[in-house]
C-alpha cells in the first residue's frame, strides 16, 4: 500500500508536484498516468526517498522510505533500466545489490530465472538490448521479494514482444498480492495493463478511479448520424434525453447509444444514411484533459465530451 498526502515538490520556480494525495492498493496493477513533464518521475523519486518533498508526505505500508530498515525488502523499483555498470555481468550486478541489502546470494539466481535471464547471467550487461536491460532492472527490483513495486515508464522503447512480456509480468506480480504502481504517458497502454489509474497533469491529481471508469469518461461515446429527415429526428432524440451538435452535414449525438437511436428512428419512420459510433480519439481526449489540467481537473466528464466533439468536427 502506498499513500501520498498533500505531496508537493518545488524546484525553484517549477511546481513539479502540487498537493498530490492518492493511494495505491495491493493485489492489482495501478497505472500512474500523465503527459510528459506531469510530475510522475518526481513523485516516484519521492516515494523512494530519492527526493525530499517540499510539503506533504508519502508512505509505503505506513512508513516513510527513510524509516525502512531494509528498503529493498519492502519496495523494489525500476526507474532507469540502463542504470547498470556496462562491464558487469547480470549476475555480478545483482550480487552486488543483494550484498548491500543483506539478501541471500541464492535469491540472485532465483530472480534471474523469474525474468528469464538465466542463460545470459554471465554476459556483460553493457551488451544487453533494452528489453534485456528492463528484465535485469526488474530482477533487481524483485531481489528483496518486496510487497511494493514501482516501475517508471517500463515499456518505453520496447518492441511489441517486450511490451507484452512486461504487461503479463505486472499482472503476475499483482496476482501474487503485491502493490504494483506503474507510470506511463500512454492511456492506450495503461488501459491494457492497469485496473486502476491515478491520473495527473501539471503535478496535480486529475482523477483516481478504475481504468474502466476513466476510459468511459474520457471517451464518452458520441454517435454520428446523417439523415435526410434530421428535422424530424432531432426533437425525437432530444425528448428522449440525448443532446445533439451539428457536424459535417449531420449531427453528433451524445447521451444515447446507436441501438437506441436506430430504434427511435425506425419507430418514427426516419431514414438514416449514417449511424456510426465515434470512439477514435481517446488519446487526444486524454492529452487535452491532462494538458490543461488546472482548468479541467474538476469538470472532467463534460470536458471529455467537448474534446471529443471538437476533434470529430
Ligand atoms: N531536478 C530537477 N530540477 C528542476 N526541475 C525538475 C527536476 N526534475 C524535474 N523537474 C521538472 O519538474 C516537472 C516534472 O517532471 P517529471 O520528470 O517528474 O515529469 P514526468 O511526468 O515524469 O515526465 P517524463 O515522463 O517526461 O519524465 C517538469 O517540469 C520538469 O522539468
Amino acid at each position: 500500500m502506498i499513500e501520498a498526502q498533500g505531496l508537493t515538490k518545488r524546484y525553484g520556480k517549477t511546481l513539479a508536484v502540487d498537493n498530490l494525495s492518492f493511494s495505491v492498493e495491493p493485489g492489482r496493477v495501478t497505472g500512474f498516468l500523465g503527459p510528459n513533464g506531469a510530475g510522475k518521475s518526481t513523485t516516484m523519486r519521492m516515494i523512494l526517498g530519492l527526493d525530499n518533498p517540499t510539503a506533504g508526505s508519502v508512505t509505503i505500508g505506513g512508513k516513510r522510505y527513510h524509516d525502512l530498515k531494509f528498503p529493498l525488502r519492502t519496495v523494489g523499483a525500476l526507474l532507469d533500466a540502463k542504470w547498470v555498470h556496462p562491464n558487469r555481468s547480470a549476475r555480478s550486478h545483482l550480487r552486488w545489490m543483494a550484498m548491500s541489502n543483506k539478501i541471500p546470494m541464492r535469491r540472485v539466481d532465483e530472480v534471474l530465472e523469474i525474468v528469464g535471464l538465466t542463460s545470459v547471467a554471465n554476459k556483460r550487461a553493457g551488451g544487453f538490448s533494452l528489453g534485456m536491460s528492463q528484465r535485469l532492472g526488474i530482477a533487481g527490483a524483485l531481489l528483496g521479494d518486496p510487497e511494493v513495486l514501482l516501475f517508471d515508464e517500463p515499456v518505453n522503447g520496447l518492441d511489441p514482444e517486450g511490451i507484452l512480456w512486461i504487461r503479463k509480468f505486472m499482472h503476475r506480480l499483482a496476482d501474487e498480492g503485491r502493490t504494483v504502481f506503474v507510470s506511463s504517458h500512454l492511456l492506450s497502454e495503461m488501459a491494457l495493463t492497469a485496473s486502476n489509474l491515478v491520473v495527473i497533469g501539471k503535478g496535480r491529481l486529475i482523477s483516481q478511479s478504475t481504468t474502466q471508469q476513466f476510459v468511459a469518461r474520457a471517451a464518452d461515446n458520441t454517435v454520428k448520424v446523417r439523415s435526410p429527415h434530421l428535422d424530424r429526428l432531432r426533437p425525437v432524440l432530444e425528448r428522449a434525453g440525448a443532446s445533439l451538435t451539428d457536424n459535417d452535414g449531420g449531427v453528433l449525438v451524445s447521451g444515447m447509444d446507436s441501438d437506441k437511436i436506430g430504434e427511435l428512428a425506425a419507430e418514427n419512420g426516419v431514414v438514416l444514411h449514417e449511424l456510426s459510433p465515434q470512439t477514435g480519439s481517446l488519446e487526444q481526449a486524454f492529452m487535452q484533459i491532462t494538458g490543461d489540467s488546472v482548468e479541467y481537473h474538476t469538470g472532467l466528464e463534460a470536458e471529455a465530451q467537448q474534446v471529443l466533439r471538437t476533434s470529430a468536427e
